[in-house]
């Protein structure tokens, strides 16, 4: 009896070995095209075509396996392929890690970013005043800072809002940071606004707002300095991914990407901070990337322990906004930390061993 089991087993051995083959052989075939596939730009899934096998399959089936089962296998068989097919795709993203195993370094200035050590970018929301700008930008020297951010546009959700200094704005970052030595970043929304921002700031920041804004994506791939995309407030990281490919794609590959939070359920905190988001990001991707501590909590009482996730889960650097007087803040006055304010985050920070100088 046991002999027998033995014998039909070994049979089954063979037949899994050629079902492998076969398998293996058909994987081959799907890879091919999903390559033309990739030439036409066409979708990778093809409900139509699957649903066409699956009625030929079950016509031509001889039992003893229902149809039911064939058609089970055969779903498992088109998904195993379909995922090849995708994998395939994001091996030729320029943004890949797979296509580029080591990390994309961005010289702003002399500060390194995506590099061994981590960085701190700090500054108001907006650019309000000269002197707004001025107190921020020496405290920012004082604690030994190198990038300031600061916004000139404004995309607000309410047209009534504050809508930022524009090009006024940019020209005081300009101003500012020459003085206190500091590099800038700041939010351009027009693609017409790419060309002339490389005169006054050091990063182009692309908005959550904006990240699918294709049109200002392939303009910033034009630009000589480098992008500072956000992941759009509903983007899954696929669509992150694949915006920051549009820059790439455009001549421009000092991308680096930040994490700002994502729209959910919660409100507790303005969006929620996808912390899972920074080692898919760089597992995924060789470009530095960052987190928003600001945008994604909305407050100001947790932002030391949402810094250090962020810089244990391996990012290259927090953002944080700092305003004089975040009371009296145009724009996102609850969220701003206040000088004495940044300081206690900045060296709850260093203190924590968490950042790499
Ligand atoms: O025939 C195709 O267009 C394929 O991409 C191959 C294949 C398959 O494995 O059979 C894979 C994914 C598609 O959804 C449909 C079919």
């Amino acid at each position: 009896m046991s002999e027998q089991l033995n014998l039909l087993r070994q049979k089954l051995d063979g037949i899994n070995e050629e079902l492998l083959r076969l398998l293996n052989e058909r994987a081959v075939v799907a890879r091919e095209i999903g390559e033309i596939k990739e030439k036409q730009g066409v979708p990778k899934f093809d409900p139509v075509r699957e649903r066409a096998m699956l009625e030929e399959l079950t016509r031509r089936n001889p039992g003893p396996f229902k149809d039911s089962a064939v058609k089970h296998i055969f779903k498992e068989i088109f998904k195993a392929s379909l995922n090849l097919q995708e994998e395939d795709h994001a091996k030729n993203l320029i943004v890949s890690r797979k296509n580029q195993p080591e990390d994309t370094l961005i010289d702003v200035k002399g500060t390194v970013i995506g590099g061994s050590s981590q960085v701190m970018i700090a500054g108001p929301c907006s650019v309000e005043s000269y002197e707004q700008l001025r107190t921020v930008a020496a405290a920012l020297k004082d604690a030994g800072i190198k990038i300031m951010r600061g916004g000139a546009f404004k995309p607000r959700t309410s047209p009534y809002d504050f809508q930022g200094l524009g090009i006024d704005g940019l020209k005081m970052l300009k101003e500012v940071a020459s003085e206190f030595g500091l590099a800038t970043i700041s939010e351009i929304v027009h693609p017409d606004h790419i060309d002339i921002a490389g005169q006054y700031i050091d990063i182009i920041q692309i908005g959550a707002r904006n990240m699918q804004n294709f049109e200002l994506l392939k303009a910033a791939g034009q630009a000589s300095i480098p992008v500072l995309l956000k992941r759009g407030i509903s983007a899954t990281l696929e669509e992150f991914v694949h915006a920051a490919e549009y820059i790439a794609v455009s001549g421009n590959t000092q991308v680096m990407l930040i994490e700002r939070g994502i729209r959910t359920y919660e409100k507790w905190t303005r969006n929620t901070l996808d912390i899972s988001a920074v080692p898919l990001l760089k597992q995924e991707t060789h470009l530095p990337v960052l987190v928003d501590v600001s945008h994604s909590t909305g407050r100001k009482d947790i932002l030391l322990p949402c810094a250090k996730a962020a810089l244990a889960a391996g990012a290259d650097g927090v953002m944080v906004e700092v305003h004089p007087d975040p009371q009296t803040a145009l724009s996102d006055a609850a969220q701003q930390l206040d000088i004495p304010q940044f300081q206690q985050l900045w060296n709850g920070i260093r203190e924590s061993g968490l950042f790499k100088e």
